[in-house]
């Protein structure tokens, strides 16, 4: 049928697609439909789309680095196939844009002919079209792989395509297109989440780390409301709707609101996901859950289990992502009060701080629920209340506040009726307090009340430990957990970790998912370039630490041996091993020292 191909070489997909292209009248030698949509046209287009063009950003820019390394672009359809959003390798891209591969052209089969935007978009199922399995001569350059992308409700919503130049495509990069659109699809789920209830955001965000496992919500009275893709193979495209009976390999966590409702659940499958789930089933974290070897970070617990037996105020400050909440959590679990209530001050409006706080009578404003609400001091009763993000607050509600931690006691909006709380408070904020107090933006008087206990957390690059924390969090958290090449663990402590323990935890996964299973190396290792800092303190921490470890390894682990090797005396260099958290073990031989 076709002049030179012989289809039967082709995927069964491809050939199909292939064959409904020449149904259709297309000619693999004629220059493919180019009509492209420019202007008002696309941008209303994009407009119509807004909510999945800004998840796309998100997620695009999350896979930029590796896009980028690999001369790719990824792209993001309608469910008609017009391209709305694309990010990558300029130099691809302007290749790719004379075949009007870009924002504004349809990729659908009826006008491009077999490709994998097209491909994706009939089967509803991932497609991969390579070189020369494209139908028209003029996109033979590319290798392209897709995913279809849904909604909440199953329904079908676009495409993430990810092309390149065939020659240099690397396999590994077509994985990535099904791993973008589930993502795309669990912003979506959480979005929906986001709101209904912010607490349920916060849990469901924790476990939708584990992307590609089956996320689940329930309504109160179990019936499925949403379901990921992973979900949808595993309960059949038609449970929407439909009443939950839990399988014996699903854990279902109930997740409640502060008022002790149980608003939605989660189900999550296999091993990993159990373990986390009968965490979340057990409360909130506790002091195990903290891992740390560094001198700074033992200090930082060591005082923690001090606060958490006694009733002060405790500010915890600390860079975005050192595991301020982490801390603040494991001091109400080992406090043995009440409910843990968390409210991120940044989050509230500053018109609606003083109802979420303090509660408000039924009617109090326009929008007000009917019967009014308690408020989260009240739901904190007997138990700790959380205030992340304190330095956010407004001079308004900062005044509010103080006025509760003097008088212990709420009036909600709308209330002249005073009730009496007894809630533990621990603050928490990335912001220098002392200085915003200088600058006239934080009360000096709350700023007292509140700083009964202070514990500051360490930034990831001024820890010592952060090998053998990489360690742990690979085991702890990837879905393949893997071994870290010593180059890869090398380039891990030359990045200055601006995002902390957070952005190292992405990266890990992110490297354990590319490695699948093996041992991670350097190129699958992806960190945004110009964080890295050769000079950074950290690098030299690291250095030094690495320099100490060889020197064990080479002696067998003989302290006299390797202190003369490095030109240090014996006490300092038992000290150095101390601070590092370097363990002498039968694991010194393998040339993989304990982590
Ligand atoms: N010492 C630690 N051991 C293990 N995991 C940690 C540790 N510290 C932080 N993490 C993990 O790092 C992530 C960020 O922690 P957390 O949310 O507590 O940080 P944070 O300082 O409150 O961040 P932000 O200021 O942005 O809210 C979480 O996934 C947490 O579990």
């Amino acid at each position: 049928m076709f002049d030179q191909v012989s289809l039967s070489d082709f995927p069964p997909d491809v050939a199909l697609s292939w064959k409904r292209s020449h149904e259709r009248g297309l000619k693999p030698d004629d220059k493919a439909d180019d009509q492209i949509i420019t202007g008002t046209l696309i941008k209303e287009l994009i407009d119509r789309h807004r909510s999945l063009v800004s998840h796309a950003e998100t997620v695009f820019s999350k896979l930029y680095p590796v896009i980028r390394q690999f001369g790719c672009v990824v792209f993001l359809t309608d469910r008609e196939g017009t391209i709305l959003y694309a990010s990558g390798d300029a130099e691809f891209a302007n290749r790719a844009a004379q075949v009007q591969l870009q924002v504004g052209a349809n990729w659908h089969e009826s006008r491009k002919g077999t490709n994998a935007i097209g491909v994706a978009i009939e089967e509803k199922k991932p497609a991969f079209v390579r070189g020369s399995e494209h139908y028209f001569v003029e996109n033979r350059f590319l290798t392209c792989a897709s995913a279809p992308l849904y909604g909440k409700n199953g329904d079908f919503l676009g495409v993430i395509n990810i092309s390149g130049l065939h020659d240099r495509f690397h396999p590994v990069i077509a994985t990535f297109a099904p791993l973008a659109a589930e993502l795309l699809q669990n912003r979506f789920m959480i979005e929906e989440m986001e709101k209904e209830q912010l607490i349920t955001l916060r849990q469901l965000e924790a476990v939708s780390d584990h992307h590609p496992l089956p996320l689940l919500t329930l309504d109160a009275d179990r019936r499925v409301t949403g379901a990921n893709r992973a979900a949808l193979r595993l309960l059949g495209e038609d449970c929407l709707g439909q009443t939950f009976s839990p399988k014996s390999h699903f854990q279902v966590i109930p997740i409640k609101d502060e008022t002790q409702r149980v608003y939605r659940s989660v189900a999550i499958g296999t091993s990993h996901s159990r373990e986390k789930a009968s965490r979340q089933e057990r409360g909130p974290y506790t002091f195990a859950d903290i891992y740390g070897e560094c001198p700074a970070i033992l200090r930082a617990k060591e005082l923690a289990r001090k606060a958490a037996g006694s009733s002060l105020a405790v500010l915890i400050t600390g860079e975005s992502g050192t595991g301020k909440e982490l801390f603040a959590q494991a001091i109400h679990a080992a406090s043995g009060r009440g409910p843990f209530v968390a409210v991120n001050c940044s989050a509230i409006p500053d018109t609606l701080i003083e109802s979420e706080l303090f509660g408000y009578e039924k009617g109090a404003f326009t929008g007000a629920q009917k019967e009014g609400s308690p408020g989260k001091f009240v739901a904190a009763n007997g138990g700790t209340i959380f205030l992340d993000e304190i330095g956010d607050m407004s001079l308004r509600a900062q005044a509010a506040l103080l006025r509760v931690l003097q008088e212990k006691t709420v009036t909600p909006v709308g209330s002249a009726v005073a009730r009496r709380v007894d809630v533990r408070v621990i603050a928490a904020t990335h912001r220098n307090l002392p200085a915003e107090v200088q600058a006239g933006r934080f009360r000096a008087d709350l700023y007292y009340r509140l700083k009964g206990i202070i514990l500051h957390l360490p930034a990831l690059r001024e820890r010592s430990d952060l090998r053998q924390l990489a360690g742990h969090l690979l085991r702890k958290h990837a879905d393949t957990p893997a071994e870290l090449s010593p180059e890869a663990l090398d380039k891990l402590c030359r990045h200055s970790w601006p995002g902390n323990i957070r952005e190292l935890l992405a990266v890990l996964q992110q490297a354990s998912f590319l490695a699948e299973g093996a041992v991670i190396r350097p190129e699958h290792v992806i960190i945004d370039e110009p964080a890295m800092r050769d000079d950074a303190p950290t690098s030299l921490r690291c250095h030094e630490q690495k320099a100490i470890e060889e020197a064990l390894l080479a002696t067998g682990g003989n302290i006299s041996q390797a202190a003369r090797l490095l030109h240090i005396g014996r006490n300092t260099l038992y000290r150095k091993i101390k601070s590092y958290g370097i363990r002498l073990g039968p694991e010194a031989d393998k040339g993989h020292l304990r982590m």
